[in-house]
């Protein structure tokens, strides 16, 4: 049994917004060894037949274990280790459970991570990937159709089906986020749907953030960084939104990579390789901005842990 509290990173967002991938370059950046990953996929409660023969949908909370869910993180966070279902998508149905120990970082992603109150309040930050919405789809429409068996008729009508419950069960988790992740295409490429794409994160004042302006390169103009802050308003509430240039050159990426990884030189990864990384189909990819968002938030759940 561990002693010390783990750090516990709550990612939300619909599906195909971009939790998993997130999370893969977050769990590297901080270490895998030290990191335990839950997707709240393996929390459902039907098989993918099931819920066809009864016409339900895994985006209904009744659909999702997520009670037990929130005890598993709450032993995870006393230091026990849980016995964790498993959900398979390449076959739609469940596998072997899997034996689970703690670690110093948990990072738990999931359509609905923040629905359950109790379960909100045991992270210690909290992200919503909120894509431009035809991102998310093109992204989703890909992932089903390359690694999970559907053809694309049947992700569209996946996507038409779902709207209704995405409003009613998804979306409002955003509110409860201390971080919002935005990919949107810049200006200039408004078809961009891959590794140009601009992100933008809304800092909520809802938690302590790291100095990040150390990273911002002052001798660049501010066009020409590749990182940069403004202030702004999201839903009435003044927060800070950190820019991340779509257009970052390899160079710069490496450079402003090289400063966070400084911090983390402790912990620090053994490869930077998942950094980044996401599928276009079954084509492997590299997104800088989405390298350099892992990076931040990576930045700052080791900074909370240094400082707890
Ligand atoms: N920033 C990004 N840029 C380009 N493609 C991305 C990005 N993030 C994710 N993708 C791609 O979008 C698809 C969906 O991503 P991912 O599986 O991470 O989403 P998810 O939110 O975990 O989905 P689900 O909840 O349905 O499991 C993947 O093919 C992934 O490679
Ligand atoms: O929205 C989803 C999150 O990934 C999936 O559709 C859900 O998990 C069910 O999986 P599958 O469609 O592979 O049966």
């Amino acid at each position: 049994m561990r002693r010390t509290k783990p750090i516990i990173l709550g990612i939300a967002g619909d599906s195909g917004s971009g939790k998993t991938t997130l999370a893969r370059g977050i769990r590297q950046i901080l270490g895998n060894e030290i990191v335990t990953g839950i997707c709240i996929d393996d929390y459902h409660k039907y098989s993918r037949e099931e819920r066809k023969e009864q016409n339900l949908s895994a985006l209904h909370p009744d659909c999702n274990y997520l009670d037990i869910l929130q005890s598993h993180i709450a032993e995870l966070r006393r230091g026990k280790a849980i016995l964790k279902p498993v959900y398979d998508h390449s076959k739609g149905d469940f596998s072997r459970f899997k034996y689970v120990e703690p670690a110093d970082f948990i990072v738990v992603e999931g359509l609905l991570a923040f629905h359950i109150k109790k379960l909100r309040e045991m992270f210690d930050v909290k992200i919503y990937l909120d894509p431009e919405d035809f991102l998310r789809e093109t992204w989703k429409i890909q992932r089903d159709t390359s690694e999970r068996g559907y053809s694309e008729r049947e992700a569209k009508n996946t996507l038409h089906r779902r709207a209704e419950l995405s409003t009613r069960y998804i979306r409002p988790q955003r509110e409860h986020a201390d971080i919002v992740l935005n990919f949107y295409p810049p200006p200039e490429l408004p078809g961009e749907t891959g590794s140009r794409l601009n992100a933008r994160l809304i800092l909520r004042p809802t938690i302590r953030y790291p100095d990040f302006s150390q990273f911002i390169d002052q001798d660049q103009e501010a066009d020409e960084n590749c990182l940069s802050f403004t202030l702004g308003r999201d839903s009435g509430t003044p927060v800070d939104l950190l820019h991340i240039q779509g257009n970052i050159s390899q160079d710069t990426l490496e450079y402003t990579s090289r400063l966070i990884l400084e911090h983390l030189s402790e912990a620090g990864p053994t490869s930077l390789e998942n950094i980044g990384r996401y599928l276009e189909g079954k084509t492997p990819r590299k997104s800088y901005p989405l390298a350099l968002a892992q990076l931040l938030v990576g930045f700052c759940l080791h900074k909370l842990k240094i400082n707890r």
